[in-house]
């Protein structure tokens, strides 16, 4: 496998190390030295030249020999020393599963190698095939009038006959309307009003205006257009021009093996040992609600997040779920990346933690929930070899091809807590 930015011979390496140069060359220091401790740590992160080393960033299937494989690909490798952390008690109902903690940041729990290579292809073919098509929306839909079995089935089709790769048209030569709100290319972060119970009314009325489709994007060929592909939503609509959840449209369905994955990640922790009897976690009035996870967590909302290598996901905070303490369990396929979490602005330097494939990240609580947490660099060649093509299986091959340069993050979420009475307005 080539180490491309590793090896200060390769083109990839000298090609990085000009546009440095080139981009250095009026580099404004005084700016610099403006940078929040969490843009800093985005900068060094997200560089091409010299690539950042990972030294200080978690990696934790360091501790696994059975990772070694996935450690050596691409040569990104951080370390098991950096941070503090604990592991937790194995569970007698899961007793394979290990969970780590870290007191940097209550409330995050780190699952490294949670899902079995089989259980990992399952998730990625569900996110392309099954998920990633109507009726749910994707950042495609509102630019695009996309074929409804799902772009992913187009292109499998068009793998044997090329006249099958259709070209896809734009949205704005039609009369069709709208069917999402979002515009192409990478997230926007807009700020938004935290969601709360007692501001649900608010929200639920305020009025979610469709976006306007482009104008200027051309038709593309299904299999050019797959790689657009940057999110997919799951569960309750979530409209991106407020930053807020739209419950007149209803709630999408959650599948049942993704909804078992993340009710299984939940019961898998002891949260006693996560939050214990001093608990100093300002749970406000609902009291300490992971007591009862184990019974009442139950996923409702939830997007599915598509990182070409070249992809970041700027700092930001999930705070349109009304429920602003339960579990939202993360779960990464594919290429590895730096994720980087810290605190409630973005003045708190961020930890930073290599998440791999079929690594799952619980964050919960007061603190965890509503710190600021961004993924700065999908790290190149970093495929595991379960997920790489496989002789004895041609299915496989263009996952197996698409994923070569993709993560898929599976980001899933309680929107409200416990008792709570959409239809009464929030009230118990
Ligand atoms: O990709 C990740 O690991 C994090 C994604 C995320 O933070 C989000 O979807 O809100
Ligand atoms: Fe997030």
């Amino acid at each position: 496998m080539s180490l491309d930015l590793q090896d200060s011979s390769s083109p990839a390496f000298k090609k990085a190390k000009r546009q440095y140069l080139k981009s250095t060359r009026n580099r404004n220091i005084a700016l610099e030295s403006e940078w929040t401790p969490f843009r800093a740590a985005e900068k060094r992160f997200k560089a091409r030249f010299p690539p950042p080393d990972l030294c200080d960033v978690l990696d934790l299937a360091l501790l696994d020999d059975s990772r070694a494989s996935e450690v050596q690909a691409g040569g990104w490798r951080g370390s098991c020393d950096v941070l503090d952390y604990r592991q937790l008690s194995p569970k007698s109902t899961s007793p394979n599963t290990k969970a780590f903690i870290t007191p940097h940041i209550p409330g995050l729990v780190l699952l490294p190698g949670f899902l079995s290579p089989e259980k990992q292809r399952k998730l990625v073919r569900w996110s392309l095939a099954d998920h990633a098509r109507h009726p749910n929306e994707t950042n495609l839909d509102i630019h695009y009038i996309l074929p409804e079995e799902g772009l992913w089935n187009v292109c499998e089709r068009a793998k044997f006959d090329r006249t099958q790769d259709a070209l896809v048209q734009p949205r704005a030569s039609t009369s069709e309307p709208p069917t999402t709100e979002e515009p192409s290319g990478p997230r926007q972060l807009v700020n938004n009003m935290p969601a709360t119970p007692s501001n649900f009314s608010a929200l639920y009325a305020t009025p979610k205006p469709p976006s306007i489709p482009s104008t200027t994007v051309p038709p593309l060929p299904a299999s050019a257009l797959i790689r657009k592909l940057r999110w997919a939503n799951i569960g309750w609509y979530y409209h991106w021009g407020t930053k807020q959840y739209d419950f007149t449209k209803g709630k999408g369905k959650i599948d049942n093996v993704l909804a078992d994955v993340c009710r299984s990640a939940v019961n898998a922790v002891a949260w006693d040992e996560v939050y214990g009897p001093a608990d100093p976690s300002d749970w406000g009035e609902s009291g300490p609600e992971w007591k009862t996870w184990g019974e009442d967590y139950e996923p409702d909302a939830g997007i599915v997040n598509f990182y070409q290598t070249k992809d970041t996901l700027m700092a930001h905070v999930d705070r349109s779920e009304v429920c602003a303490t339960s579990p939202l369990v993360s779960i990464s396929l594919g290429a590895a990346a730096v994720f980087l979490i810290g605190g409630l602005t973005r003045e708190t330097k961020p930890v930073a933690i290599l998440l791999r494939s079929g690594d799952a990240v619980i964050m919960s609580g007061p603190g965890c929930r509503r710190a600021y947490h961004g993924v700065p660099r999908i790290l190149e060649n970093t495929l595991p070899r379960h997920l790489a093509a496989q002789p004895d299986e041609p299915q496989w091959e263009p996952f197996a091809d698409y994923m070569n340069t993709t993560r898929i993050n599976i980001n899933v979420r309680q929107v409200f807590p416990k008792g709570f009475d959409i239809d009464k307005g929030g009230s118990k």
